[in-house]
């Protein structure tokens, strides 16, 4: 029998997931408790025959073997139990979407589980929770209920062998048939407070990404310096899905767990055990039946988890390149794009829990029928193993919930809309930075700029150069606005770009273009139309001539619809360029902002991503920062930077004649070139 009752946890631990602890804990203790009491020594073997002997004399007898209670189903609970509250060891609960979770390091190590931003989620769903609530604790009642009618049964048999006399057939067909009924519904009730939840929990995660991902794309790019992509991503994906699993578990569980432990000590006690059946023969096909379901089951969820991962794509590629994001002011698309592809894989997924439903549900009936002789007993310890694994499951859920919660309720501080526009038409495009001091909020004790002032005239090229880290794009960073400076002002048109629509400054007035263009993983299309989303495909081509870019573009055999690659990688540096000055010049900025743009190209790219530029400034107030002095001697105005401020200013000739910091670059760059 002992036997048997271990078996038929072991495949109630396969099923529902490893809780081995306590036995393996109970096991060692046990065998050093009987080795150790015959050689009559050691404190644990005190204690232990101590403890048997109370508990021998305080349990009256009946037909079980005495002690059986405690050496099987009270001992490794009770271990179970306490190993998980204590040492966090061996739980190791089916992942469905097997995430691997990464270190998560908080602003704040211990954020709050904040129960009513939890409401406002669940909310929606709640009429569907409240189903899925009645049906899983009406499960959880005809389980306790299964036992008692088992009684009837066993009854029946036991008159019979015992007085052989009545009908037999009939004399069982009643409480065999009610047991299978309730069997049925049971299944049935499973079967369905697993649809329901499983809609639940996914909705509910569908919607804390879709709002997690808005209220990250919304921060600042100094929050962006401070946290790293990868953790933000984390966030979405492995804390919300703990969450979601946890959500799951602890109302399904907890609700049947409870009810049952109370249930099933009850009817231990009434109900004796005397089945054993066909048990041994009827595993082996349970066991393969459950195999070739769960190898089903486990096609779905890496179908789903390819999805989630698609989804994480999406969002890992707008974070990452969320500068370029920000620049075209595009966070509204990219939401959309990335609630596309969450919408499909929460679909995936509530098609895996469908499957998982209908497998919990067939193999409750199967276990039920064909195990029903422990049933007593092992539902006694599973129910008391399943609450232990809720109290770890409870802890790890609430904790992943807070840090998703956490950067819900964070606010930019540079807000994204809001403020006024400048009609096009009165649009000058001048630029001024007055007495502008910065420190980068994550180096507040590192002043970048200094009481720094200069003026973009409209129209005119204005080039910075200087030495490396002298604050050169940190300028550039201030008039796009990813921070705002510590004092002074950055005006356009004479108003401070504080007081502006900041979605207007970036997607309409401000072309930005770096030395390493971002480009995303879809068709040159859409990435030059990333610009200006609603132009044309005529708009498009004629942004593309204007950059050099339409014949390489035309030479590809798919044209305008090549895609790209990741990040643009099946495109050569200087395309690469084009493309991004393209997008850049798609919206017609009044201001262009050119941030080392040619640097990183060899001598050939650089000549004719120089001819674009070149063309695309005509007409446009154009900040130039450069490392490559040959690129801006035509330039209306340069100023040299050092230690974040302007040491010299003038054009190329002016400089040069006055032979101060700008002839010395020029010098310096001239023996590099020639090295
Ligand atoms: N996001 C950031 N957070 C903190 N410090 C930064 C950040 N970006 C730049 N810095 C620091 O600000 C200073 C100025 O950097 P900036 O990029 O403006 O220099 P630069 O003149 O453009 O240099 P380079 O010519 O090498 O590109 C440097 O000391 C740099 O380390």
């Amino acid at each position: 029998i002992h036997i048997y009752i271990y078996i038929y946890i072991y495949i109630y631990i396969k099923l529902k997931g490893k809780f081995y602890t306590g036995f393996i804990l109970y096991a060692l203790f046990w065998s050093n408790a009987n080795s150790s009491s015959q050689q009559r020594g050691g404190a644990v073997s005190r204690i232990w025959s101590l403890t048997q002997r109370a508990v021998r004399q305080s349990t009256t007898r009946t037909s079980k073997p005495p002690g059986v209670a405690l050496k099987f189903i009270l001992g490794p609970a009770v271990l179970t139990v306490s190993a998980r509250l204590f040492c966090h060891v061996a739980h190791c609960e089916a992942d469905v979407n097997n995430n691997t979770p990464v270190e998560v390091v908080a602003k704040n190590p211990v954020p709050d589980f904040k129960w009513h931003v939890l409401w406002e989620f669940v909310k929606p769903q709640l009429f569907t929770l409240v189903c899925a609530v009645v049906l899983a604790f009406g499960a959880a009642i005809l389980n306790i209920q299964i036992p008692l009618m088992l009684g009837d049964l066993v009854n029946v048999v036991a008159r019979y062998l015992r007085e052989n006399t009545g009908n037999y057939v009939h004399e069982i067909r009643g409480p065999a048939l009610k047991l299978l009924g309730l069997y049925g519904i049971q299944g049935l009730l499973t079967s369905g407070y697993i649809v329901l939840l499983s809609r639940v929990g996914e909705r509910v995660a569908a919607d804390m990404r879709k709002t997690l991902f808005a209220s990250l794309l919304r921060q600042d790019v100094a929050f962006f310096d401070a946290n790293k992509t990868g953790q933000l991503v984390n966030r979405l994906t492995a804390d919300i899905q703990e969450f979601k699993s946890s959500f799951k578990l602890v109302i399904s569980q907890g609700l049947r767990s409870i009810t049952q432990t109370v249930g099933c000590f009850v009817s231990l006690y009434v109900i004796s055990p005397k089945l054993t059946g066909l048990t041994v023969l009827v595993l082996p096909c349970l066991v393969g039946a459950g195999a070739l379901i769960g190898s089903f089951l486990r096609r779905l969820s890496r179908l789903a988890q390819e999805q989630v991962a698609k989804a994480t794509g999406v969002a890992d590629e707008a974070l990452g390149n969320v500068r370029t994001v920000k620049a075209f002011a595009m966070e509204e698309r990219e939401l959309q794009l990335y609630a596309y592809e969450v919408d499909k894989s929460c679909e995936m997924n509530e098609n895996l829990g469908t499957g998982i439903a209908i497998f919990q549900g067939l193999s409750n009936i199967a276990l039920n029928c064909e195990l029903l002789n422990y049933q007593h007993y092992a539902n006694v310890f599973v129910s008391l193993a399943s609450i232990s694994i809720l109290f770890g499951q409870v802890v790890r859920g609430m904790s992943s919930g807070a840090r998703v919660f956490e950067y819900l309720a964070l606010q930019p501080t540079i807000p994204l809309s809001g403020g006024g526009r400048i009609p096009y038409h009165s649009l000058t495009g001048r630029v001024d930075f007055m007495n502008v001091s910065f420190s980068y909020p994550t180096r507040p004790g590192h002043q970048v700029l200094q009481r720094f002032s200069l003026t973009l005239p409209p129209s005119k090229t204005v080039a910075i150069v200087g030495e490396s880290g002298g604050g050169k794009s940190t300028v550039a960073s201030l008039l796009e606005r990813f921070y705002d400076p510590t004092s002074g002002v950055v005006m356009l048109d004479g108003l401070d770009i504080r007081t502006l629509d900041l979605c207007w400054l970036r997607s309409q007035v401000i072309g930005f273009i770096n030395q390493e263009p971002v480009l995303f993983g879809s068709s040159v299309m859409e990435n030059i139309r990333f610009g200006k989303p609603e132009a044309t495909d005529a708009e498009v081509i004629n942004a593309a001539k204007q950059a050099n870019a339409h014949g390489f573009i035309t030479g590809f055999p798919d044209g305008y619809n090549t895609v790209v690659g990741e990040r643009g990688v099946t495109l050569s540096g200087g395309q690469k360029q084009r493309i991004a000055i393209s997008r850049a010049l798609i919206k017609n900025p009044s201001i262009l902002v050119l941030d080392e743009a040619t640097s990183a190209l060899d001598a050939e790219s650089e000549r004719v991503v120089q001819e674009a530029l070149d063309r695309a400034t005509r007409g446009r107030t154009v900040l130039i920062i450069a490392h490559r002095l040959s690129t801006i001697q035509r330039a209306d105005l340069i100023c040299v930077m050092s230690n974040g401020r302007i040491v010299e200013a003038g054009t190329h000739v002016e400089l040069l004649s006055k032979g101060g910091y700008y002839s010395d670059l020029i010098r310096r760059q001239r023996a590099e070139g020639q090295k």
